[in-house]
């Protein structure tokens, strides 16, 4: 989508094919010294950012095409191209984006000649992809076609699913790879689309498979995303895939222990195309962020962040934030879709227990005043599968905090929603950002500089994240609103406009005035009287 934003600024230019951008980044050292002291030192680094402005016809390849996520990505892909409007019992409903922040949020810009904040939509500041030119395809173990597989997930108002049914009919996922170790027994009666043989001979399928989908459909990109069941952890040990050439090997001499989702990834890493994790498996092992680092190709993950840990990431947020102390955070849900069914058995809970568990650990160690070394919240997550509620999930929270002079506060959640209408906004965004991101590069503004492209752990996705991927030896950032400035000022950088700092000094300050300040009069005082009146 071409951006309507035009910068006007001697330190942006727009050419035909880029915007190039000088920037000024600003940013902080600390170095603690022996004695315990910390040096503080600002930095400044003059940069040139490019952006292609040219967008790619873009590819969208869903592992778990045919669950709750991925049919209702493809139906609400579909209503919102046609702009679609049904009728729904409180009135007529037309097709939105709601809960994508490329798609329905906007970014603060500055201040108008009147003085009000000017906001425009995320998706207007620089090009990014049009949801309506993606062009979808997958795989799953069930071959159910994408119509029959939105009738099942029960998700879509069925004035919709009747308009857009027929289209989605049409739309068969190609069969995926099945290893019933990885994930719930339960799920066997859906394995019916299964590519057969060995490990390697069901990677070389799945690179054919991609190969196909850019041949047939002529998209320039494709971007390969994992919407499938959750897989227990795999084992990572030497000699199997704690290195790139191990996991070659193991895959070519049909290691039970290499998954299906991590061979998923070795095929769309081989093929040059962006692997996105949403689901809490540990996918990117050692060997596979090797791999990825040799093809120079984008990594993310790991398990969309939705709903319940969504709003842990911004409620402890704020309490930490405010100096008070979360001191038991019990996290409970129920629901009953097959997400549901397949995280009913122990070994797949533990994979999203621990996603959604690690999510308060950067925000408690950013207070040493409230948290001593080692010390945190009691943490609890408990998921139960209750069939009849569907994907409506019921989740429930209960954040207990001190606050002072021993007080304590409690506050308890009650939330329910269709966790997919939660999730495939945020598919959709991963997508985007991601496609963007490869159209970005970064140099120092020096001569001999080379410009660089983000590094192949997309952490700028952590926003859309439970467990962020980040790159080796860099911070694991949960907190909601520090990941996205991270998106919004990248963006604004791009146009060479500065962060938002919200400092608002203009306002604060009367700048333009340059006329002598009243000279206070120094009041004598001595002090409270000892009836506690000041004089
Ligand atoms: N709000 C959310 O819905 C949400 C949030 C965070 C994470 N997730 C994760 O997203 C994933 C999908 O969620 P969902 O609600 O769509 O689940 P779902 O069970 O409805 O869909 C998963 C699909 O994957 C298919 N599948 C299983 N193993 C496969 C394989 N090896 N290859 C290809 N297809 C395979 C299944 O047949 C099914 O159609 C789950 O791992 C879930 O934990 C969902
Ligand atoms: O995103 P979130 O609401 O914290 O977490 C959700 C869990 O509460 C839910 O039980 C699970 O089925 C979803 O896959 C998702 O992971």
């Amino acid at each position: 989508m071409a951006s309507t934003l035009v910068v006007s600024s001697p330190n942006v230019k727009y050419t035909e094919d880029f915007i190039e951008a000088s920037y000024e980044y600003s940013s902080t050292t600390v170095n603690r010294l022996s004695d315990g002291t910390l040096k503080v030192e600002p930095q400044v680094t003059s940069l040139k950012i490019q952006t292609e402005r040219k967008v790619p016809r873009l590819g969208l390849m869903l592992v778990g095409w045919g669950g709750n996520n991925g049919s209702t990505l493809t139906a609400a892909l579909e209503a919102n191209r046609r702009h679609l409007v049904w009728r729904t019992k409180d009135g007529k409903q037309e097709a939105n984006w709601f809960g994508s922040i490329t798609q329905s949020s906007t970014i603060l810009l500055g201040t108008d000649q009147y003085g009000q904040d000017t906001y425009i939509p995320m998706n207007q500041i620089i090009p990014m992809v049009n949801p309506d030119d993606i062009v979808i395809d997958g795989w799953d173990i069930s071959s159910m076609n994408l119509g029959d597989a939105m009738k099942r997930a029960k998700v879509l108002d069925v004035a919709l699913q009747d308009q857009v049914y027929k289209q989605l009919c049409l739309l068969k996922p190609r069969p995926a790879i099945y290893d019933p170790d990885f994930i719930a027994a339960n799920q066997s009666e859906r394995a019916d689309n299964v590519i057969e043989g060995t490990r390697y001979e069901q990677y070389q399928r799945v690179r054919q498979d991609i190969r196909d989908f850019k041949h047939s459909t002529g998209v320039e990109e494709v971007i390969v995303l994992w919407t499938a069941n959750t897989e227990r952890f795999c084992d990572v040990t030497q000699g199997l895939n704690s290195t790139a050439d191990e996991l070659e090997r193991s895959v070519k001499a049909n290691r039970s222990e290499i998954s299906p989702s991590t061979i998923f990834a070795m095929a769309s890493i081989a093929e040059g195309c962006t692997y996105i994790n949403g689901s809490p498996q540990n996918t990117f092992v050692p060997g596979v962020l090797e791999l990825a680092e040799r093809h120079g190709v984008f990594i993310a993950g790991d398990d969309f962040k939705s709903g319940q840990t969504k709003l842990k990431s911004v409620l402890v947020d704020f309490l930490v934030g405010a100096g008070i102390k979360p001191v038991s955070i019990v996290s409970y849900n129920h629901l009953g879709n097959n997400d549901g069914y397949n995280l009913s058995a122990p070994k797949q809970f533990r994979s999203k227990e621990i996603s959604k568990s690690n999510v308060v650990d950067d925000m408690v160690s950013s207070n040493s005043i409230l948290y001593g070394e080692g010390e945190h919240p009691d943490h609890t997550v408990v998921i139960k599968y209750v069939p009849y509620v569907g994907d409506s999930k019921r989740a429930m929270d209960e954040y207990t905090s001190q606050i002072m002079m021993g007080g304590h506060n409690t506050l308890v959640i009650h939330n329910t929603c269709e966790d997919s209408l939660l999730a495939a906004p945020l598919i959709l965004d991963l997508v985007i950002l991601a496609e963007l991101c490869s159209r970005i590069k970064v140099k120092k503004d020096e001569p001999n500089a080379h410009f660089v492209p983000f590094r192949n752990v997309l952490s700028l996705l952590s926003y859309l994240c439970k467990a962020p991927l980040v790159p080796h030896g860099t911070p694991v950032i949960n907190s909601l609103f520090r990941q996205r400035a991270a998106i919004e000022n990248i963006l604004r950088a791009c146009v060479a406009l500065p962060p938002n700092s919200h400092m608002s000094l203009e306002h604060r300050f009367d700048l333009e005035n340059n006329a002598e300040p009243p000279r206070k009069k120094l009041k004598a005082t001595n002090g409270i009287t000892n009836n506690g009146t000041k004089n």
